[in-house]
């Protein structure tokens, strides 16, 4: 065979990162089946891994904003969330999928992204977290949000979907994620509105943000 051609999988993960650099740049989102790019192991790993933090004290009540700003308003969301840091082998190989895929972002979009950060969210039967952007007022850094889902057998009687708004017109519905393992949304940070229905059971979800910064901020 001529080692010069692109082997199918290869190409298959072209195709991958094409559709989701077109569909961020065309709607500024996307939802897609990350399974293979992740791996169904390492995608189990996190759900187990996550699985562990919610049955300890790890997971904390989620605010917004950051440092002296951090308001915690349960009226705006409900989940508790964990930062990683990339220290467990699954954390490690995760965080290896994600500098490839900021690099596959740049490459096709040339959005300049330094850096991510990353936590897990957990949401409890009833939680939700209404309408935002994911961005902070006067940091304006965020620019990619990515959103992995880890729950194995998710229904559509189990809520819990990622609502997803139109950027041009707030009130119009484009779209919504069922949070089933190895199901990927992705979108542009400060655009695009979105929120999080309220689940029926619990929920678990791995949040990424892509930064222009260089320089990590407090969490
Ligand atoms: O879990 C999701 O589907 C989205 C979470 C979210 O919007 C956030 O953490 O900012
Ligand atoms: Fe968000």
């Amino acid at each position: 065979m001529n080692k010069s051609l692109a082997s199918p999988e290869d190409a298959a993960c072209e195709q991958w990162l094409d559709t989701l650099a077109d569909g961020l740049s065309e709607h500024g989102w996307m939802a897609l089946d990350g399974r293979e790019w992740v791996g169904m192991e390492l995608l189990r790993a996190l759900a187990a891994e996550v699985d562990i933090l919610n049955r300890t004290d790890a997971m904390k009540k989620a605010g917004i904003g950051r440092g002296a700003d951090l308001v915690r308003d349960r009226s705006v969301r409900r989940d508790r969330i964990a930062w990683l840091q990339g220290a467990t082998p699954p954390q490690a190989a995760l965080f290896k999928v994600l500098d490839r895929l900021r690099e596959e972002l740049n490459r096709r979009l040339f959005l300049g992204l330094k850096r991510f950060e990353a936590h897990y969210a957990t949401y409890q039967s009833g939680d939700f977290y209404k309408k935002h952007l994911d961005s902070f007022q006067g940091r304006a850094s965020r620019v990619v949000s990515l959103v992995l889902y880890l729950n194995e057998g998710w229904a559509a009687g189990d809520g819990g979907e990622l609502q997803v708004f139109n950027r041009e017109s707030e009130n119009e519905v484009c779209g919504q994620v069922l949070p089933e393992l190895g199901r990927m949304a992705l979108f542009l940070s400060e655009e695009v509105p979105h929120e999080v229905l309220p689940a029926n059971r619990t929920r678990y979800s791995l949040a990424c943000w892509f930064r222009q910064d260089e320089v990590p901020l407090p969490l």
